[in-house]
C-alpha cells in the first residue's frame, strides 16, 4: 500500500497574465522545497512529494515521475500519471511537450509521454539482453478521448465511440478499442501523434477545444519469462498517461444546447473525480464509504488508478499569476486530498505451462514442504534455482522493490522467518521465492474478493438508486391519481363551467350572426329615404275613392277585358282601389301572360281534337276492313279489301294493327 504521489508544477508567467497582473510577483509562495502556500487566498500550507518551480525542466519532471512510473510498470505493476490543472496551466506541455512539436529525442522541451516511450523501450532492450532471450516483452498502445461522457477511439480512422465493460477476470476494459503493437519509441511516438491529430480533427469538427475533453494514452506491457522448468511466467501491467480536461468549473449560466451539455458533463466528471477522492480519503481515515466510480466514465475507466491496483502519480499544474490564484488554490487543495489516497499495487503475474509441467512443479513443491517440515535437505529440481541464479537482482516484491538480498527475510512485506537449518543459501532463497509467489496468489485472490465486494456495493447502490427512482415515480403517479380524483369529485362544478362556457360560446356565435345579419346602416338610410319619398308621394296624390266597385260590375269588366285580347289592360281604371302603380303594372303583366297561355292552350286543344278524330276514323276503317275480310270469298277480294283499308288508315299504330289482323286471314279458296 502506498499513497498517490503528487508532483506540483508551476509554469512560467505568461505575457497575458503579466499584462493583467502588471507584476511578476508569484501567487505561490515557496515555504520549503516541497511546501507552498497561496498568501492571497489565505490558504493552509500544501506539502507535496515534489514541487517544480517555473524553471523546472522537462527532464526533471521525467526523473521524478515518468522514470519511476516506467520502472514500476516494468516490474508488473499498473501505473498511471494524471495531469491535473486549470486550462492553460501546462498539462499538455508537461505530458506531451511544447504543443504540436515532436522534434525527437534531442528536443529538450519534449514532455513525459515521449520520454516515457524512450525510457520504456530502452529498459525493455536491457532486460531482454540481460536474460539472453528468456524474457520477451510485448507492448500495445491504445489512445482514447472522453468527451461529453462518450469514449472516442483516437486510433480508429473513424474515431469510433466505444463502450466501457467490466469483467471479473479482465477488470474494467474498453470494448473493441484499437490496440496497436509498438516495438520501439518511434512506433509508439507515431501512434501517439496519429491519435493527437485525430483529437484535433474531432475537436475542430465538433467545434470545441481539446481542454474540454480528457485524453488517455494506454500502454499494455506484457513480459513472458521462460523458466528452466518449462513454465512461463507472465506479467502484465497497464500504464495510463492521462491529460485531464481543464479543472475550472464550467459556467452553466448563459449556456445552452450542446455547450450546456458539454459543460455539465465536464463538471460531472471532475466532481465525480473529486467525490471519488473524498470517499477514498475517508476510507483511508477508517470510515466506511462507498466509492461511486461508476458516476463518470473517467473514474470508472481509471478505477484501479484511484485507490486500486496501481502506482499513481498526479501532476498538479498551476499558473503563478495573481489573477489565477483562486484556481491555483483549488488545484492544490484537490492535489493535497488526492495525496492522502492509498493504493494497493500488486504485481500482475501468472504462471503458464502444460499439465505435466504443472504437475511436476506441484510435486516438487510438495517435496520441498515435506522436507522443510522434517528439517531435512530439500530435493530441488534445478529449474527455479538456475533461473534465480541467472538473475541475482531479480525484483519480486511488490512496491518495496526488494532485491535478492531482501528476499532473505521478507515476502511482500510478510516476514517468512527461518525455513529449516538444513537448507543451503540457494535453497533458502528459492523456497522464499516460492513463498512470495504463494503470497502474491493470496493477495491476488484477496484483491479479487475486494473487487467482488465492490461490485456488490455498486450493484446495491444502483439498486438503491433504481428503488429511489421507482419511489419517486410512484409518488408522481399517486399525485396524478389524487389530482384526477379531486377533478372527478369536482365534476358538477366543472360541468357547470363547461356548460356555461359552451353556452357563452353559442351566445357569442348567435350575437355575431345577428350582428352580421343586421342591415347595413347605408341600406337603412336609403330605405328610409325611399319610404319618405313614398309617403310624400302618397300625400300629394289625388284622394282616391275607397268605395269598392260592385262585384258583378267588376267581373263583367274583367271578362270584357280578357275578351278584348287587347295588348294593354288598364286595370287601374277597372280597379281604382289599388293605390300603387307598381302593383297595377305587375298585375297587368300577369294578366298578359295568362292571356298568352290561354291562346297556346286553345291551339293545343284544336290539334288534339284533330288527332282524336283521325284515330277514331282509323279504328273505324280497321273495323270495317275486318268485317269485310270475314265476308270475302276469293283471294282477289281479300287482297283488294286489305289494300283499300290500308289506304284509308293514317296512324302508324292502326296500320300495324291492320297488318296483323289481315295476316290472320289465310287464302284457302
Ligand atoms: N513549464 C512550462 N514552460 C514553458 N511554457 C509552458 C510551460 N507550461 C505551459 N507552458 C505554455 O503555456 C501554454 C499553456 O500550456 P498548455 O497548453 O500545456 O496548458 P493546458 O493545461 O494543457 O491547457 P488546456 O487545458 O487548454 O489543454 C502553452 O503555450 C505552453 O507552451
Amino acid at each position: 500500500m502506498d499513497n498517490i504521489q503528487v508532483f506540483m508544477r508551476i509554469r512560467p508567467l505568461s505575457e497575458d497574465e503579466y499584462k493583467r497582473d502588471r507584476t511578476t510577483e508569484s501567487a505561490v509562495r515557496m515555504l520549503t522545497n516541497n511546501t507552498v502556500s497561496i498568501p492571497s487566498q489565505r490558504t493552509e500550507n500544501f506539502t507535496f512529494d515534489f514541487v517544480g518551480t517555473e524553471d523546472c525542466a522537462q527532464e526533471e519532471v521525467f526523473e521524478a515521475v515518468g522514470k519511476r512510473a516506467v520502472e514500476q510498470c516494468m516490474q508488473g505493476y499498473n501505473g498511471t500519471i494524471f495531469a491535473y490543472g486549470q486550462t492553460g496551466s501546462g498539462k499538455t506541455f508537461t505530458m506531451q511537450g511544447a504543443r504540436d512539436e515532436f522534434t525527437g529525442p534531442d528536443d529538450e522541451l519534449r514532455g513525459l509521454i515521449p520520454r516515457c516511450f524512450e525510457y520504456l523501450f530502452a529498459r525493455i532492450a536491457e532486460e531482454e539482453s540481460r536474460f539472453s532471450g528468456r524474457v520477451k516483452y510485448l507492448c500495445k498502445a491504445s489512445y482514447i478521448e472522453i468527451y461529453n461522457e462518450t469514449i472516442f477511439d483516437l486510433l480508429d480512422p473513424l474515431i469510433r465511440t466505444c463502450a466501457l465493460r467490466e469483467d471479473i477476470k479482465k477488470g474494467i476494459f474498453i470494448d473493441n478499442v484499437t490496440e496497436e503493437t509498438v516495438q520501439d519509441p518511434n512506433e509508439a511516438y507515431s501512434v501517439f501523434v496519429r491519435g493527437t491529430t485525430s483529437r484535433h480533427v474531432s475537436a475542430t469538427s465538433m467545434n470545441r477545444e481539446s481542454s474540454r475533453s480528457h485524453s488517455v494514452l494506454m500502454l499494455v506491457i506484457q513480459s513472458l519469462t521462460q523458466m528452466d522448468t518449462g513454465l512461463t511466467e507472465i506479467r502484465e501491467s497497464k500504464f495510463n498517461l492521462v491529460d485531464l480536461a481543464g479543472s475550472e468549473r464550467q459556467k452553466l449560466a448563459n449556456t445552452s444546447g450542446m455547450r450546456l451539455k458539454e459543460a455539465a458533463n465536464i463538471n460531472k466528471s471532475l466532481s465525480t473525480l473529486g467525490n471519488v477522492i473524498n470517499s477514498l480519503v475517508d476510507i483511508g481515515n477508517g470510515r466506511t464509504r462507498h466509492v461511486n466510480y461508476r458516476d463518470s466514465k473517467l473514474t470508472f475507466l481509471l478505477r484501479d488508478s484511484l485507490g486500486g491496483n496501481s502506482v499513481t502519480f498526479i501532476i498538479a499544474n498551476v499558473s503563478p499569476a495573481l489573477c489565477n490564484d483562486a484556481e491555483t488554490a483549488s488545484t492544490l487543495r484537490f492535489a493535497q486530498r488526492a495525496k492522502m489516497i492509498r493504493n494497493k499495487a500488486v504485481v500482475n503475474q501468472d504462471m503458464q505451462g502444460n499439465v505435466p509441467q504443472l504437475q511436476a512443479e506441484i510435486q516438487r513443491l510438495k517435496q520441498q514442504i515435506a522436507h522443510m517440515r522434517v528439517g531435512g535437505p530439500a530435493a530441488f529440481d534445478s529449474g527455479f534455482e538456475s533461473t534465480l541464479a541467472g538473475s541475482s537482482d531479480y525484483t519480486v516484491s511488490p512496491y518495496s522493490e526488494p532485491t535478492s538480498s531482501s528476499l532473505d527475510n521478507t515476502a511482500g512485506g510478510v516476514v517468512v522467518g527461518s525455513v529449516g537449518g538444513g537448507l543451503s543459501n540457494k535453497e533458502h532463497r528459492t523456497t522464499q521465492f516460492l513463498l512470495i509467489l504463494a503470497m502474491r496468489k493470496l493477495q491476488e485472490s484477496e484483491r479479487q474478493k475486494g473487487r467482488y465486494v465492490e461490485i456488490i456495493f455498486e450493484l446495491k447502490d444502483s439498486l438503491d438508486r433504481h428503488r429511489r427512482q421507482l419511489q419517486q415515480q410512484k409518488l408522481v403517479l399517486k399525485l396524478a391519481k389524487v389530482e384526477k380524483d379531486s377533478l372527478r369529485r369536482n365534476a358538477p362544478l366543472s360541468y357547470v363551467v363547461t356548460a356555461e362556457n359552451s353556452a357563452l360560446r353559442e351566445e357569442i356565435t348567435a350575437l355575431q350572426m345577428a350582428l352580421s345579419a343586421q342591415p347595413d346602416p347605408v341600406d337603412l338610410i336609403i330605405e328610409n329615404m325611399h319610404l319618405q319619398d313614398m309617403l310624400e308621394a302618397a300625400r300629394t296624390r289625388e284622394p282616391v275613392s275607397l268605395t269598392l266597385p260592385d262585384r258583378d260590375d267588376a267581373l263583367e269588366a274583367l271578362e270584357t277585358l280578357l275578351g278584348t285580347k287587347a295588348s294593354f289592360v288598364d286595370l287601374k281604371s277597372v280597379f281604382p282601389i289599388i293605390a300603387d302603380d307598381a302593383v297595377y303594372s305587375g298585375l297587368e303583366d300577369k294578366i298578359k301572360q295568362a292571356r298568352h297561355d290561354i291562346n297556346d292552350l286553345e291551339v293545343q286543344k284544336d290539334r288534339l281534337e284533330f288527332q282524336i278524330k283521325s284515330i277514331e276514323e282509323d279504328w273505324q276503317n280497321v273495323n270495317e276492313g275486318t268485317h269485310r275480310l270475314s265476308t270475302a270469298t276469293t283471294d282477289e277480294q281479300i287482297d283488294s279489301i286489305v289494300e283499300q283499308t290500308m289506304d284509308g288508315i293514317v296512324g302508324y299504330q292502326a296500320r300495324d294493327t291492320w297488318s296483323a289482323i289481315s295476316s290472320l286471314f289465310t287464302r284457302t279458296f
